[in-house]
């Protein structure tokens, strides 16, 4: 399956991004972060808590401009980008659809939903309220919405923390085979080795705070072949890498 979207490469290089405490106490929490996702590749960004993974996201996402570098998005097919966060953020008062809907742009509007909404196994649950879904329904309604704008960058913000391992790893699937089906520029932040592992072409490893790239492991397996033996046999060669990072 050819890459979609993008035909030029995600291209980070922030020299620096502190925070300023009104109190004047400064935080240092990236330096010299450069990293580039190839057109195309799904890629996790792997780090210890605090280290500034969402602080990142947030800076590629335009959300804070407070920073010293610079970025490039992938240029190319749609230019849109979307996002995935821990919060599905679903309008409380629009139906599932609706909040799909809601997100595309003009020339989407009238798109058919039915297959996105069949492999998120979401058919059923089109004209229900956010009030009305569990955790894991409304995450893949978040999905949902990400993948019906037909993005040419994917962020994803650990979609799956605080569902129970069982939810996790079904919704980790269906991340994959709408993924595969489109495959999207996409980069996800996680501290969970073995989902990075699971979903990824290239994990991205960070250093504590202020952050850099500590180095960039690929996994060019196709993921169907990632049984439980061929990731142990991957846990093992990460761990041997990266002897520190759990
Ligand atoms: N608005 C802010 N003001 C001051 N400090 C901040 C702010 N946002 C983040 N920080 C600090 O910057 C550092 C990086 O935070 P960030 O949330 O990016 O880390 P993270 O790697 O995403 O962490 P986690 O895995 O726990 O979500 C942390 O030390 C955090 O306390």
């Amino acid at each position: 399956m050819q890459p979609v979207g993008a035909v030029v490469p995600l291209k980070v290089d922030i020299a620096e991004k502190t925070f300023r405490s009104a109190r004047g106490v400064s935080i240092t929490a990236l330096q010299d972060l450069s990293f580039e996702v190839r057109q195309g590749e799904f890629a996790c960004l792997l780090g210890p808590s605090g280290c500034g993974k969402t602080t990142t996201l947030r800076i590629l996402l335009g959300l804070d401009k407070d920073f010293s570098g610079s970025f490039q998005l992938p240029q190319g097919g749609s230019n849109r980008i979307a996002a995935v966060f821990q919060e599905p953020t679903l309008l409380p008062w629009r139906t599932v659809e609706q909040n799909v809907r809601l997100a595309l742009p003009k020339s989407l509007r009238a798109k058919d939903l039915d297959g996105l909404f069949d492999t998120l196994g979401l058919a059923a649950m089109r004209s229900l309220y956010p009030a009305e879904l569990s955790l894991g329904l409304a995450r893949r309604a978040a999905l949902a919405r990400a993948f019906a704008t037909e993005p040419a960058v994917l962020f994803l913000d650990e979609p799956f923390v605080s569902l129970d391992e069982q939810t996790a790893e079904r919704l980790r699937h269906l991340l994959l085979t709408v993924w595969s089906a489109r495959p999207t520029t996409a980069l996800m932040v996680t501290h969970n080795l073995r989902e990075a592992l699971m979903l990824s072409d290239r994990i991205i490893v960070l250093a504590p705070r202020p952050t850099h790239v500590l180095g960039v492991f690929d996994v060019r397996l196709p993921r169907q072949h990632r049984n439980s033996q061929v990731m142990s046999d991957l846990l093992r060669s990460f761990h041997h890498r990266f002897p520190d990072v759990t």
